[in-house]
């Protein structure tokens, strides 16, 4: 039985240890391809295109599913020779990651060009990444949201902020130059906390009045400079609800694109139950209320379409398994439900 276990364990550790090289070996190239211009001009030649105008992305509708199309180099400049100047938009592209086997992939945004001559051409659409996040496969969410945030950023800083001169980006894109100043400037993300607060047996959910009728998340909010994480979610919790938080435990971080790139740090927060009462900042939440075990069930049940009520109101529903929110209140729905079992 020992020799069995052994071999198995072996077998297990080579396997994680041959993952772990595919792993490191995939980052080490993308950093190199950071680094050595010439090396990514090449990459260029042989990688994968997805394609983004004004910041949406390209879809494909086939049956019921939407899939992401990644664009051959040779696909790409068929695409471009319908416009003059098609060498000048490969340029434009930002490296957004790569496959196992070292496939570079690119994204590019065409938004000067003509979007339906690209449509019909390429039998699909630019649809808004509001609603494509939410149609496409689950792994490539992330993917369409990192890259759409890349080219936001570089779409907004191409003049020095010293200089007023035009800035140049790496064939990367992964920083861009003033060639006047010698500043570097590097993509950047704002911090943001997002606290799921709990008096023990409820927990506290809010809405903003340009949030969707009837759907509720958990409080956010933008980290003030020079603060750590814990400093951002007691001040948030104490500035939208008026509680202070007795205890706090990280959960999970993800990218999110809206409005524009930020670092979404996810918390669950204790307040103490004799001390709930809530008192709202009417200038940023329209509502904000406890939600008992039931509620939150009902609520993940519940879909934006069926919240509507005969009178006119809406029934409470949350953010969709997109949205890191949904993982709080998922966790949260857990936590409580291993505690009365
Ligand atoms: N992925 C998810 O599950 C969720 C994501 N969010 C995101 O969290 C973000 C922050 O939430 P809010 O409650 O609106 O933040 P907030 O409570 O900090 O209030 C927003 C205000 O903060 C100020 N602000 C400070 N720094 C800012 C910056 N770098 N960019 C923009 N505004 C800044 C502005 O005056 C803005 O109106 C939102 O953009 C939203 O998209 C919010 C809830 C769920
Ligand atoms: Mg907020």
């Amino acid at each position: 039985m020992a020799a069995v276990y052994q071999a198995l364990h072996r077998r297990v550790s080579s396997l994680v240890c041959r993952l772990h090289s595919t792993y490191v070996r995939k980052m080490r190239y993308l950093n190199q391809l950071k680094e050595d211009d010439s090396l990514c001009r090449q990459a260029q030649t042989s990688g994968t295109f997805y394609l983004f105008h004004n910041l949406s992305p390209f879809l494909q509708k086939v049956g019921k599913k939407y899939l992401v199309p990644q664009l051959s180099a040779a696909e790409m400049r068929r695409v471009l020779e319908k416009f003059p100047e098609a060498e000048q938009w490969m340029e434009k592209s930002v490296l957004i990651g790569c496959s196992d086997e070292h496939r570079p992939r690119f994204a590019l945004d065409l938004g000067a060009l003509d979007k339906s001559v690209i449509e019909s051409e390429l039998q699909g659409s630019f649809t808004d990444l509001r609603k494509a996040l939410f149609v496409v496969d689950r792994e490539d969410s992330p993917l369409l949201a990192s890259a759409q945030s890349l080219l936001r950023w570089h779409d907004s800083h191409q003049y020095c902020s010293r200089t007023g001169q035009p800035t140049h980006k790496n064939p990367a894109g992964s920083k861009r130059v003033c060639h006047a100043s010698g500043v570097t400037y590097y993509p950047q993300m704002s911090p943001v906390v997002i606290t799921l607060v709990s008096d023990g047996s409820r927990c506290l959910l809010a809405r903003q009045p340009s949030f969707p009728p009837g759907m509720f998340t958990a409080l956010s909010g933008f980290c003030d400079m020079g603060e750590n994480v814990e400093e951002a979610v007691r001040r948030e919790v104490a500035e939208e609800v008026g509680l202070e938080v007795e205890s706090l435990s990280y959960s999970a971080s993800q990218h999110w694109p809206f409005p524009s790139s930020s670092l979404m740090i996810a918390c669950h927060a204790l307040v103490a139950a004799q001390r709930a009462e809530i008192s709202m900042d009417t200038l940023e939440l329209e509502e904000a209320r406890w939600f008992g075990l039931e509620e939150i069930v009902e609520g993940l049940k519940r879909q934006p379409s069926s919240s509507k009520q005969g009178d006119g109101s809406f029934l409470p529903w949350f953010p969709p398994k997109q949205a890191i929110a949904h993982q709080l209140i998922q966790e949260w729905l857990q936590q409580q439900t291993a505690q009365t079992a």
